[in-house]
């Protein structure tokens, strides 16, 4: 798939910041010209990933790299595990990269990568041998200070542990290669809840914002969708600031509290479990009740009825313009995306809508390449220890964290303030992709890319 075939997921995220971009274009007009130039990958690398099933059966899968901006530092982004993934939906997610690196401060570039390999299903041998291979194809174009990959979906420590093992005796070196490693090995104290309490501590940004200092997730209403790393901890974030989660999902449909039940740090604990043996969520089962499984696919906005914060946490356009009147509905005040590019563009207008009339009652949308940065954040954080061969503890690592999620959020207010549509709260999408798109450009230009 390259450049002339249809990439809806890229055209859809490159349609959506550059609609954001308009009101910074009309006062600074010779910036224009770099987002085309932004838009197109550095290299994208595409590669074939052979391996050995437990029948002793060759398998054979797609593997990429997509390497789009060094402007700010070695590209770094995720590696997807997931049989949906091609170049459509990894160039998305490079592009997001970039600016979302860039609204953490860190000296980080952005990319993206992965496989149309299924961990579902397959053993711990399976998932062991296909990791070695994707690893030993990626190795060569991976480095330090070239590109540092890490987990998104489907991606896990496990995978991060066998592409280092692999990487490391190809190059007879040990070096911070990859992110998200185990914590006795390089890995950064709290990489893997990262993600999830940054979403947390941005959406507390958010809610002080709206009902000022006294503002915060204490009874609060919270519905997740996802299950997997950043749902639990942004979940367990939530609970520990005295909010209640009301939902988890999958693929296959999702778990709703029932009543006024909700779901308890011991009930995360077993996701978890759950989730690492690669099973289904509606293992969990109904806890006497407690639950119940919504299945076809069911996503939880239009099943739970009253709530005042969303967190999608599953994958991208999971909540649609529908999704959105029903998140309106019911009297939600907050969304933000633990997922990349979790909702439509529809969905973002229909919020945005809501904040620009009203927006101390309507929605506040925080778009996922700020509000999930915190776990890339967690990541730079990794590369700065590996490289200083130090260890921070986790009080280190989260006081730096809510630093980082605090001025990333104060960025997306400023610039949203500074080129919004004037209105009571600002857009806090119009102020991350401005933001992060200035940050990239004026970079690019200083190393004489555009002019
Ligand atoms: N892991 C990280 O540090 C970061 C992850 N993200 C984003 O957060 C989201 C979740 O990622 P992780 O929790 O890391 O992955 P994960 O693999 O731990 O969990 C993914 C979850 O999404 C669910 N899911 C996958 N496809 C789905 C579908 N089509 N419909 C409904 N549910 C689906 C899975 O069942 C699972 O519960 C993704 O959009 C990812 O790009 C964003 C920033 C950082
Ligand atoms: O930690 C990283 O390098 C990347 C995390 C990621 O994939 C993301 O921010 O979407």
């Amino acid at each position: 798939m390259y450049p002339n075939t249809p990439q809806p997921e890229f055209e859809q995220a490159r349609d959506e910041i550059f609609s954001t971009l308009k009101p910074f274009f009309e006062k600074n007009e010779e910036y224009k010209k770099v987002w085309d130039i932004i838009c197109v990958p550095e290299q994208v690398i595409s590669f074939r990933v052979v391996w050995e099933d437990d029948k002793h059966v060759a398998r054979v899968n797609w593997g990429y790299r997509v390497q789009q901006n060094s402007a700010l530092g070695p590209y770094k982004g995720g590696l997807r595990f997931h049989p949906t993934v091609n170049l459509s939906i990894l160039r998305f997610l490079a592009l997001e990269q970039v600016l979302k690196n860039a609204l953490t401060g860190l000296p980080m570039g952005g990319g993206k990568g992965g496989s149309d390999f299924d961990p579902k299903g397959k053993s711990d041998a399976e998932i062991r041998r296909f990791s070695k291979a994707f690893g030993t194809a990626l190795a060569k174009h991976i480095g330090p200070d070239t590109d540092v990959p890490a987990g998104d979906i489907g991606f896990t420590g496990e995978n991060a542990g066998y592409v280092f093992g692999v990487y490391k005796q190809l190059k007879s070196e040990w070096s911070g290669m990859i992110t998200g490693k185990g914590p006795d090995w390089g890995g950064s104290a709290l990489r893997p809840e990262a993600t999830g309490y940054g979403l947390v501590y941005y959406v507390d940004h958010m809610i002080k914002l709206v009902e000022g200092a006294q503002g915060g997730f204490k009874g609060k209403k919270v519905v997740v969708s996802g299950s997997g790393q950043v749902a639990q901890f942004a979940a367990l974030k939530v609970i520990e600031l005295g909010g209640t989660v009301l939902s988890f999902s999958d693929s296959k449909g999702s778990l709703i509290a029932k009543g006024d039940a909700s779901f308890s740090e011991q009930d995360i604990e077993e996701i978890y479990k759950i989730k690492i043996a690669r099973k289904e969520l509606s293992t969990l089962g109904d806890k006497g009740g407690k639950f119940e499984f919504h299945a076809d696919g069911a996503r939880p906005w239009k099943l739970v009825k009253a709530y005042d914060v969303a967190l999608p946490s599953a994958t991208q356009n999971e909540v649609d313009e529908s999704d959105a009147e029903a998140v309106i509905k019911a009297g939600c005040h907050f969304i933000a995306e633990g997922s990349n590019m979790g909702c439509t563009l529809e969905a973002i207008q229909a919020f945005e809508k809501t904040r620009a009339k009203d927006g101390k009652k309507g929605v506040l949308y925080g778009p996922g390449k700020a509000a999930n940065s915190g776990g890339v954040a967690v990541s730079g954080l990794e590369m700065a220890q590996n490289s200083m061969r130090l260890k921070w503890s986790g009080e280190e690592v989260d006081t730096k964290l809510k630093g980082i999620m605090e001025e990333c959020f104060n960025i997306c207010k400023t610039t949203g303030e500074s080129f919004g549509d004037g209105a009571e709260v600002p857009s806090l999408v119009a102020g991350a992709n401005i933001a992060g798109f200035k940050k990239v450009a004026d970079a690019m230009k200083a190393h004489g890319d555009w002019w």
